[in-house]
């Protein structure tokens, strides 16, 4: 017999130890092995919520059980699948504690099933609260809302406290649904009708072709509709990138970093399936899963190409899309796992394939040509000061905020001129990930 809760101890290790998303680890964990679908949700909750707050989780089991880090991983996330439990799920601590000792029993021994006894009927009784109002502003900040330190230090220097506060709040909230529609496949009133008649309560955004699901009985992703790809669920910022870049029918157009795909497949839809996108991405894998995506749009303009955007050579194009990999600080609320992820030397390194892409983009355009620089971050950093590295060598031109607030004029003694120029996104302003977008001409 395997329980709902070493299954989510499985998923939790698989995420620690490679760069899954939640999503993907809870696929490799499960597929095969899982069919009921009810425990597939209740696993994918318990992951999420537990992901939002790990550093909480984990400060409370440091502070009862000195060894912690030290354990086998498998172990170390049983218990913090206790501690979530009977703190944050209101699961009675001695049920709590009873269900996890039983599974550590049955998967390593009685010693260890003691062990965890005692780590979760000490954990129990921890006043976490009290115990982090002792500590410096910066530590109980990120305690209190979920976030690394680095990351609270960076808002609060960025937006203020206050709002610092309500970007990470907003971080901690469940990620609004929108839906795209594919208008390769559908008209925008077929699938409104469709998405009525299916129980989802939709609104319209600033976007003609994007609503966003309010309520729905069964989630748009696994409607009949969205597998026929008449519909896809995108962010609403994600979409209004491709609205920026503005393709039109007979452009050649690069996409520098384009797994796994919802913006091609975006701008191929407004080109009507003509002209040539040609979609560059350095994961083969990744390459694969878009691949299967296009045809599942019918999109048909578009070539893949495994390579590295920082070098690939493909001649004179109109346009290029630079979405590069980035912090992905936009997209807590989608991936709350990334929160954990980011140090020093791949935050650099990140920042580095940014800038190569920004050359390789300017490389590749034609005299005139656009190039449309997005990511799904907020930092500084890979936004508006790799904007200022751009800006050495292309124009910056005027985005419009149809969705999005202005950039950031200074931060940390750097100034932006640019920041009437281009956008930004923000979950706790406008109800989606956290987007920089940012339009620059080769002159
Ligand atoms: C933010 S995602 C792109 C999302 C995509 N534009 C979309 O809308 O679906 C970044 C992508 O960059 C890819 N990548 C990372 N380094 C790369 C490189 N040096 N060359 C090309 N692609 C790279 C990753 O595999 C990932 O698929």
């Amino acid at each position: 017999m395997i329980y709902t809760q070493e299954l989510v101890a499985e998923v939790l290790k698989v995420i620690e130890e490679t760069k899954l998303s939640e999503k993907e680890a809870i696929k490799r964990c499960l597929s095969g092995k899982i069919s009921d679908h009810a425990i597939w949700s209740s696993v994918h909750a318990y992951v999420f919520e537990i992901e939002k707050r790990l550093n909480l989780i984990d400060f409370i089991l440091r502070n009862c059980f000195r060894e912690f880090d030290k354990q086998n991983t498998v172990f170390k996330n049983l218990l913090r699948v206790g501690v979530y439990e009977m703190h944050f799920k209101g699961v009675h601590p001695a049920l709590a504690t009873d269900s996890i000792v039983r599974i550590v029993k049955q998967r390593f021994n009685l010693k260890m099933a003691s062990l965890a006894n005692a780590v979760l009927r000490r954990a129990e009784k921890f006043d976490y609260e009290r115990r982090f109002r002792k500590l410096g502003k910066v530590k109980r900040l990120a305690l209190e809302y979920w976030h690394p330190e680095w990351f609270v230090r960076y808002a609060i220097d960025m937006l203020g406290e206050d709002e610092a506060i309500k970007l990470m709040k907003a971080n901690n909230e469940k990620q609004s649904v929108y839906v795209r529609v594919n208008e390769l496949k559908a008209n925008i009133e077929e699938v409104r009708r469709y998405l009525e008649n299916s129980g989802v309560e939709i609104e319209e955004t600033p976007l003609p072709e994007v609503f966003k699901a309010v309520k729905y009985e069964k989630h748009p992703s696994v409607l009949d509709w969205h597998s026929e790809g008449k519909y896809v669920v995108q962010d609403l910022a994600s979409c209004f990138v491709s609205h920026v870049l503005d393709p039109q029918p007979d452009e050649i157009i690069l996409d520098l970093a384009s797994a796994p795909g919802l913006k091609a497949s975006h701008i191929a839809s407004m080109m009507e399936n003509k002209g040539v996108i040609i979609a560059v991405d350095n994961s083969a894998e990744r390459l694969e899963r878009m691949k299967a995506k296009m045809k599942q749009l019918g999109v048909k303009n578009v070539v893949c190409r495994l390579a590295d955007g920082c070098k690939i050579k493909v001649g004179d194009v109109d346009k290029v899309l630079v979405d590069p990999p980035c912090s992905s600080t936009g997209s807590f609320r989608s991936y709350p796992c990334v929160k954990w992820r980011f140090d020093r030397e791949l935050y650099l390194k990140t920042i580095d394939v940014q800038r190569k892409m920004i050359k390789n983009a300017f490389r590749n355009l034609k005299s005139g040509g656009i190039m449309v620089y997005s990511t799904c971050s907020i930092t500084f950093d890979e936004n508006e000061e790799n904007v200022m590295f751009a800006s050495e060598f292309f124009k910056v031109e005027e985005v419009k905020p149809v969705i999005g607030v202005r950039g950031i004029r200074e931060f940390r003694g750097k100034v932006f001129p640019f920041w009437d120029k281009v956008v930004r996104t923000f979950p706790h302003l406008h109800d989606c990930t956290g987007f920089f977008i940012s339009k620059l001409k080769k002159v």
